[in-house]
């Protein structure tokens, strides 16, 4: 598996961004700006995926535990073909229309009422270990576009909190419904250390420790292993590392094998 570099994280207490059980952090952006992930993830990306060339064609994305579209949006001006500045609410010539949801309520509220561009994004509460329900809601958005698949979605910083609130078991069921509905896959999984940290900020909360948190198999390097499960277990395949954040993460991205690359991997 192709690997970068990582720069050690280290975070002054100024950036401790308190405890939010689900990593539904009110704050999320003032301690971790858009600008981290933007920096690492070329303007160009939909166009190298091979998609936007048809102008006709629609792409869908999608942005799980999308908190409250700060970095939703920022993205979804970063990746337009045309430069849209940060105060443009001009909608913008492409069709490229983005789902982001997440549990939080309150927070989606938020992006909902500070959305730039309703109609090409969209907000919605939705938990993805319901399985049911984000199906459904899943589904209906892609039938609703016409499409059968996402072609690019993004689950960036989300991976942890699945984990420690669920299990091992919800972390493999995460990337494989995520596999299941995505033409690509951008995945930012926070590695071990960050875990430790979620444990330590809860208890100096008089809060115990996540559920699950003792009894994770899947400790160590869990992007590594996130990797494994999505390349031996569903159908995607390793394309490019974009590098990692400040904070010690990298970015991957992952494209769906097609027919004939399983076939010759046989
Ligand atoms: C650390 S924030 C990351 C936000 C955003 N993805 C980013 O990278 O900027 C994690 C988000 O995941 C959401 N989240 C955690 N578990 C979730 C779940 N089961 N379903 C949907 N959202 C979830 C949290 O509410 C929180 O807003």
């Amino acid at each position: 598996m192709a690997t970068c570099g990582a720069k050690s994280e280290v975070l002054d207490e100024k950036d401790d961004p308190g405890a939010a059980p689900y990593g539904n952090f009110i704050n999320y952006y003032t301690f971790n700006p858009p600008e981290n992930r933007l920096s690492l993830i070329p303007t160009t990306l939909i166009q190298d995926l091979g998609y936007g060339i048809d102008s006709s064609e629609t792409i869908l994305m999608l942005d799980v535990g999308c908190n409250s579209g700060d970095l939703t949006v920022a993205l979804y001006r970063h990746l337009q073909p045309r430069v849209l500045s940060e105060d443009s609410t001009t909608p913008p010539d492409s069709d490229l229309q983005l789902l982001g949801f997440d549990l939080d309520e309150t927070l989606i509220l938020r992006a909902q009422q500070t959305n730039p561009f309703p109609q090409n994004i969209s907000f919605i509460p939705l938990d993805i270990t319901e399985d049911a329900a984000s199906q459904t809601q899943l589904q209906d958005y892609l039938r609703q576009h016409g499409g059968f698949r996402f072609h690019l979605s993004l689950c960036l910083a989300v991976t942890m909190w699945v984990h420690l609130n669920h299990g091992d078991a919800a972390l493999l069921g995460l990337l494989s419904r995520l596999a299941s509905v995505s033409q690509h896959l951008l995945l930012e999984a926070q590695p071990w250390k960050c875990y430790r940290s979620a444990a330590r900020r809860l208890r100096k909360l008089g809060r115990s420790d996540f559920d699950h948190f003792k009894e994770l198999k899947i400790r160590g390097d869990v992007a590594e292993q996130a990797s494994e499960h999505l390349e031996k277990h569903c159908g995607m395949a390793l394309m490019q590392c974009f590098g990692s954040t400040s904070w010690d993460r990298r970015l991957l991205l992952f494209r769906r094998r097609e027919t004939i690359d399983l076939h010759l991997s046989q």
